[in-house]
């Protein structure tokens, strides 16, 4: 099981874009298309399965927010900052 990173450790490893929300990092991508976002998001939720590890995902107007957490683990691992940088690469 991964180990829970402090909030220190998450700030200093977190991608542009960002944020840690308590024990979440999270992201919102913006499109100028609505269609664009879901695709963005279909194309996450591909990323998550094969990764077996999966975040909350919130499709908006031209907008779409990305929640992760290690629920298992009870707070944010390197499992999470590893799916950022996958997401962050079908962005
Ligand atoms: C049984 C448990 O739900 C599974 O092992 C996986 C599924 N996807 C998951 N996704 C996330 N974000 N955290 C988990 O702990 C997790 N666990």
């Amino acid at each position: 099981m991964a180990e829970v990173l402090s909030p220190d450790e998450v700030d200093r490893q977190l991608g542009a874009g960002w944020e840690r929300d308590d024990d979440e990092i999270v992201r919102v991508y913006e499109f100028d298309d609505y269609l664009d976002g879901v695709a963005f998001a279909a194309s996450v939720g591909e990323v998550a399965e094969e990764e077996f590890h999966h975040p909350e995902i919130t499709i908006r107007y031209e907008a779409v927010e990305v929640r992760l957490t290690s629920h298992e683990e009870g707070g944010i691992t390197e499992k999470d900052l590893r799916l950022a940088d996958l997401f962050d690469d079908e962005f």
